[in-house]
């Protein structure tokens, strides 16, 4: 299980805004943007970067952060978790930038790291970055990120690659379906940057975020047992996020979140990082 984010509001004000592009090679309406390194100082949102493998979260990363996080052409390059800072409107973000899952239910050791960070960590904004020439295999983690939270911005990346294929995604639409933001966004050429921070702005600001998706299980009898657990891991772990799948994960029998159940470290995961 790995280690609650960060809290908000720690170290020096975030970097005025002036001239903060200046090394930027950003569209203009990035001029808010000011890339704080590894060194984010004083922040008020904590963002998180999830996503399939290989879909440009680490080209996304770089280019909010000016940090150079690895990235290259196959899969499995984040292995851990890369923090680093910007601030946009004068508003001082954290971003974790995470390895590439396709499922929250995954369980090798990289992919645990995006699960923990997205089951327990309570960020105040997830972007998840989807590939839009393989949108069919992307959105299955978009639809189980939206089980857990509303404060959602899909990143619809790569769209410079799909129009080479003849493939058009219709974002009015998907954002309708998902009930979250989609931003079109070709990562490597700084496209749609503006327009992202645009929409990570307002989902960190909202007081009325979309309600997480909420999928009854059809099965009377599951459903009860499901919400007997879930009220059983409450009771043990007060303020645990997402009892419910916390409680499907052991009806499943999965080893890992037993374990933290057993020996306590569940409740670790719990501290929460509070919105500012
Ligand atoms: N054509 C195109 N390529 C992109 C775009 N964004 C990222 N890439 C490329 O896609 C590849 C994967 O990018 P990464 O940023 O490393 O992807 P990632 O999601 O961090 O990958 P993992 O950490 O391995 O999961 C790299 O070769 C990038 O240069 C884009 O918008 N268009
Ligand atoms: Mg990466």
């Amino acid at each position: 299980m790995g280690a609650p984010l960060p809290s908000p509001g720690v170290g020096p004000p975030p970097h005025e805004d002036a001239g903060a592009c200046a090394s930027c090679a950003l569209s203009p309406g990035s001029a808010r943007l000011a890339r704080l390194g590894m060194d984010p100082g004083r922040y008020d949102h904590v963002i998180a970067l999830a996503g399939n493998p290989n879909t440009g979260k680490s080209t996304v990363f770089n280019a909010l952060t000016g940090l150079r996080q690895h990235v290259g052409n196959w899969a499995g390059k984040t292995v851990a978790r890369a923090e680093g800072g910007f601030s946009y409107g004068g508003v001082g973000y954290r971003i974790v930038d995470l390895p590439g899952t396709y499922s929250l239910l995954s369980t090798s050791t990289d992919e645990d790291v995006a699960r923990d960070v997205l089951l327990f960590g309570r960020p105040d904004v997830v972007v998840v970055v989807v590939d839009a020439t393989r949108l069919e295999r992307n959105l299955p983690l978009v639809l189980q990120i939206r089980q857990i939270t509303g404060r959602v911005v899909v990143a619809l990346n790569l769209v410079d690659e799909a129009r080479r294929h003849g493939i058009t995604v219709d974002t009015r639409h998907l954002t309708r379906e998902l009930g979250v933001p989609v931003v079109a966004m070709a990562a490597r050429r700084g496209q749609g940057v503006p327009d992202l921070l645009a929409a990570i702005a307002q989902v960190a600001t909202t007081d009325d975020p979309p309600a997480p998706l909420r999928l009854v299980h059809r099965d009377a009898a599951l459903e009860r047992a499901v919400a007997d657990l879930a009220a059983k891991v409450e009771a043990r772990f007060p303020g645990v996020p997402n009892s419910r799948w916390v409680a499907l994960r052991l009806l499943e029998g999965d080893a890992g979140i037993e374990e933290a159940v057993r020996n306590g470290t569940l409740g670790d995961l719990a501290t929460p990082v509070e919105a500012a």
